[in-house]
């Protein structure tokens, strides 16, 4: 794992996706973002040695990779398997330099809550895109646990240093916004604080944190209450233990060959080892009410959480309403459910989408611009998105899409562009790499035309 620049620096490279022949063939999408850099971060901290399968090699979680091997631990690849020594919890390092995020708001917030609570400077900084959005949501209770924040750009914004205290002070924290990067950075505060730090959570969002810090042997336990409301206790100070991992395969990065081998008449695609936590199916189970043809094939356990093989082909979908509380579960989906949308029959609707706006581009704003350059009837709210489809995608396409630094903009237009009558160019496909950078190779395998 070495330095390297960041795919924002690098010149853009405009792509254009266009109809060609059916999808057709199995394909393996790269391992889950959120469950790798948690490998790498709770195996730099753990004593003894983790061994990861399956990691996911994309720009964001390399950084996380820079970041730990910066405060002490060790980062390797060997063969398939990418082996973290690391420090013991309670002895990360100070780091000599800046830690550089690049693109990635997990690395970077879930990595401010682990060495928050160290009495040392760390200073974090990122790409134009990482610098825009707001860190308040972590800084916040981190400063009620002792935490100083120095140098931070107006707004609670990198770059920004931290200066933790001798002992930091537990705290019992409601989450006030959906965000399982908040809630993870107040429990990996936690690991170096004494005593039970408490997160409580009104809004289920992906669990990943609670259940591999109890795989690392963190003392924690999470009880929910009558109204569903979660409450998240973990003791402080203990043993951390390196273990085995097995990352399975990232719904989010599957998103996008399912769209479109939906879309796109005649596909019939199989993507293999794709994670099933109930928390991140959300998109599936709105595509399943939209009439989408997907089967969860071999559901089976793979080192502690489900994976399933999804077969999928296309479908006459219809528009649906997406309730707001389905959000947290498939929260980085949205662009692509929108493209979804304009080839279904009706309107669909999403609501609750306020932390759309604050993702590595305004993907509200950005998925309603893309939708509109290329000829989609689209209104967007406050929090709201409406879609009202063209089956077939007639009158579709032909337009130029901003991606503004987001992967997530550029893949779904992509996809679009590969079922609209006329194509669809982007302006930057240089994004991709920080989450899937397969994307190109892979959709090529299943026959698609992107150049
Ligand atoms: O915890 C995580 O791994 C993530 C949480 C989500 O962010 P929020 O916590 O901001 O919703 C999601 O958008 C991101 O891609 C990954
Ligand atoms: C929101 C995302 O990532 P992050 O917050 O880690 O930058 C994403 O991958 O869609």
């Amino acid at each position: 794992m070495s330095r390297h620049s960041t795919a924002s620096q690098a010149t853009p490279s405009q792509a254009t996706a266009r109809r060609a022949g059916p999808l057709s063939g199995t394909a393996r999408v790269p391992g889950d973002k959120s469950i790798s850099h948690r490998s790498i971060l709770l195996g730099g901290l753990a004593a003894g040695e983790t061994r990861v399968t399956g990691l996911l090699e994309g720009e964001d979680v390399m950084r996380t990779g820079d970041a730990m091997r910066a405060m002490g631990a060790r980062v390797d690849k060997i063969g398939d398997e990418w082996i973290v020594r690391g420090v013991g919890n309670g002895c990360l390092l100070e780091a000599a330099e800046p830690l550089d995020f690049g693109n990635a708001g997990t690395g970077s917030r879930l990595t401010m809550g682990l060495v928050g609570t160290y009495h040392m400077k760390t200073t974090f900084t990122g790409d134009a895109s990482l610098s825009r959005r707001p860190m308040g949501r972590v800084l916040d209770p981190l400063r009620l646990m002792g935490v100083q924040v120095l140098d931070a750009a107006p707004g609670d914004r990198m770059p920004l240093t931290l200066e933790g205290p001798r002992i930091a002070a537990p705290i019992s924290y409601r989450v006030p916004m959906a965000s399982a990067q908040v809630k993870s950075a107040v429990l990996l505060a936690g690991l170096n604080t004494p005593g039970v730090t408490t997160v409580i959570e009104p809004v289920m969002t992906r669990d990943h944190t609670e259940l591999m810090l109890k795989g690392f042997g963190a003392e924690i336990e999470v009880e929910t209450d009558a109204e569903g409301v979660r409450h998240i206790r973990l003791q402080g100070q203990g043993t951390l233990s390196g273990r085995t991992i097995q990352v399975p395969g990232d719904p989010s990065s599957a998103a996008f060959p399912l769209v479109a081998a939906l879309i796109v008449p005649g596909s019939d695609v199989t993507i293999e080892n794709v994670l099933m936590n109930r928390t991140r199916t959300g998109l599936i189970d709105t595509l399943l009410e939209m009439g989408a043809s997907i089967e969860l094939l071999d559901r089976r356990d793979a080192g502690g959480e489900e994976v399933a093989d999804l077969r999928v082909r296309s479908s006459e979908l219809k528009g649906v309403t997406v309730p707001p509380e389905r959000a947290p579960f498939m929260i980085d989906e949205y662009p692509v459910l929108a493209v979804a949308a304009c080839f279904a029959e009706g309107e669909t609707r999403m609501d609750g989408l306020e932390e759309l706006r604050v993702k590595e581009s305004d993907r509200l704003a950005a998925a309603a611009r893309g939708l509109e350059a290329n000829g989609a009837d689209c209104e967007e709210g406050k929090d709201t998105l409406v879609v009202r489809g063209r089956p077939g995608g007639k009158g579709l396409g032909g337009g130029m899409v901003e991606t503004y630094l987001d992967h997530r903009i550029a893949m779904s237009f992509l996809v679009m562009g590969l079922a609209a009558e006329k194509p669809v160019t982007i302006d930057d496909s240089a994004m991709i790499a920080t989450s899937f950078p397969e994307f190109l190779d892979m959709m090529a395998g299943l026959g698609a035309e992107i150049d």
